[in-house]
């Protein structure tokens, strides 16, 4: 067991990894090797990746890659993606291109609230509380116009605060609940920031407010922070197509296959179980993209998945269904995202895939990244309903798989063409492998 360590955040880069190595690798120097072999050349742009975070020792990679030929609202687009799972892309690009010559897909911003708190202890009367709430609140508001003050010359500030009563759940406790427009900012930093501010002009004007009795004055604040779910930060976007311009898969009419994907979705929508994995590979194509631009995946994560509860059961977020011989397929989901701010443009290649988005605004990258969840739930549902998930997902994991047993490039070669014609699978993969080295 490694001992404990004191001050590791204050040695060197190399102090720390040496640490590492002493204690966790039995002094292996291989190890150095290889956290060195993910240092980037380019001194500067090395710093700049230590300093996105804390005790940085290394680059973790994923592949950014790209998918091509998305029609969005008639404008096509290239949408970058860092991700490692293999076919995400394929599929992405996959679904695009079928989609891309039937209309494209479809996307509004429906709403872009997003939302913060401050939790809070008040011992007393909840109607004193609520009149004194009313008296300060337009000051309250004020109190964080010098934090405010720009973010109102883009569209965005506070929209309002509400005193909410939650003593019903645990005594005594009490909340500001505040909404905020944030413009193109994801907004983490605006809202705690203003946040605090009320936080700290609740309690001093609490301890001035003569309605209150000494035990009213003493509000105690619990913790203020923005709060991740967003169901007032709305993104939609939708496919459609006549039924026959579907594809007429062997042993699957247009319209069978139209029925088949909607009973698909369906099952998501009323099955936790299957609707876990259907958001699983809805977020495939969304985080992919929150990712290449340097947005927080966790946050879009924790938001999605509790949007997709709200109802008090788990859910599918896409939707499908046919109408008048139409068959239509939708997402509707909550993407608190922004094009400045965070890491938009300290990292050159967050900054390469907003310049390749063509500089959308958060409102515009909320569209695309949308349209990327709904592509790659078609890809996969289109699977799951024809060949089975497999057959792609194998054929596209067959280099990892060669990769894992250092194939040599003659023996990918050969590898390659006779996977295309017959089934992948692990147990394959190593049955063939072995057969060319015997
Ligand atoms: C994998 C495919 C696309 C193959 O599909 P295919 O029909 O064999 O592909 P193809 O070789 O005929 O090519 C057709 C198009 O697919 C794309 N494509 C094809 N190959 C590539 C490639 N190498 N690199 C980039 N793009 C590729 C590309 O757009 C290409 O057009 P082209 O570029 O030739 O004009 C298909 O089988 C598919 O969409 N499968 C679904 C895969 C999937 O959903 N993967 C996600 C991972 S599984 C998971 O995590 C989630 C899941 C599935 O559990 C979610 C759920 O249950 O709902
Ligand atoms: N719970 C969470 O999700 C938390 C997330 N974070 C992190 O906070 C970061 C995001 O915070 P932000 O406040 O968005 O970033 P930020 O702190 O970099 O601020 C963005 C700033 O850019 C300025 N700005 C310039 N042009 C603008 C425009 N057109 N629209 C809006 N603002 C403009 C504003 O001053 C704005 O406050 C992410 O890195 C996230 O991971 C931090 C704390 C908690």
């Amino acid at each position: 067991m490694a001992p404990v360590v004191s001050g590791f955040s204050k040695l060197s880069k190399s102090d720390k990894i040496n640490w590492l190595v002493e204690h966790h690798f039995n002094n292996d120097q291989k190890t150095i090797e290889i956290l060195k072999t993910y240092w980037n050349s380019d001194e500067k742009l090395q710093q700049l990746h230590d300093e996105f975070t804390e005790n940085t020792i290394s680059n973790y990679y994923l592949p950014f890659s790209v998918a091509p030929n998305f029609l969005i609202n008639g404008e096509r687009f290239t949408i970058p993606m860092a991700i490692e799972e293999s076919s995400v892309v394929a599929a992405a690009s996959k679904a695009a291109k079928f989609w891309q010559s039937r209309g494209g897909f479809k996307a509004e911003v429906l709403s872009t609230t997003k939302v913060g708190q401050v939790h809070f202890t008040f011992k007393g009367d909840n109607t004193t509380l609520k009149s004194f709430f009313e008296t300060i609140k337009s000051d309250l508001i004020s109190s964080a116009s010098h934090i405010t003050k720009n973010m109102e010359k883009r569209g965005g500030g506070i929209i309002d605060i509400e005193l909410r009563d939650k003593t019903d759940e645990i005594e005594n406790y009490y909340q500001l609940h505040c909404s905020f427009g944030t413009a193109d900012a994801m907004g983490a930093n605006f809202i705690n920031s203003c946040l605090e501010q009320f936080a700290d002009f609740l309690t001093n004007a609490a301890d001035s407010y003569d309605k209150f009795s000494d035990d009213e004055k003493d509000i105690e604040i619990i913790m203020s922070i923005l709060s991740n779910y967003v169901p007032e930060c709305i993104v939609k976007a939708f496919v459609s197509c006549p039924i026959e311009n579907l594809p007429n898969v062997e042993g699957l009419s247009p319209k069978a296959y139209a029925q088949k994907f909607v009973r698909a979705v369906e099952i998501a929508k009323i099955e936790p179980y299957r609707a876990v994995t259907h958001n699983k590979g809805i977020m495939n194509g969304i985080d992919a993209v929150v990712l290449a631009t340097g947005n927080d995946f966790r946050a879009i994560e924790a938001g999605a998945h509790a949007y997709a509860s709200r109802n008090g059961k788990y859910t599918s977020l896409t939707d499908a269904k046919i109408e008048n011989d139409i068959f239509q397929f939708s997402i509707q989901i909550p993407l608190a995202l922004g094009t400045v701010g965070g890491l938009t443009s300290l990292h050159p290649l967050v900054k390469l895939a907003l310049n390749l988005l063509g500089k959308p605004d958060a409102k515009q990258l909320m569209k695309i990244t949308a349209v990327a969840g709904l592509a790659q739930n078609f890809g996969a549902i289109n699977s799951l309903i024809t060949t089975g998930i497999q057959q792609g997902h194998m054929k596209m994991h067959l280099m990892n798989i060669l990769n894992q047993f250092e194939a040599t490039p003659s023996e990918k070669e050969s590898l390659i063409a006779y996977f295309k014609t017959n089934t992948v699978s692990h147990s394959k993969v190593v049955e063939q492998i072995e057969k060319l080295r015997k």
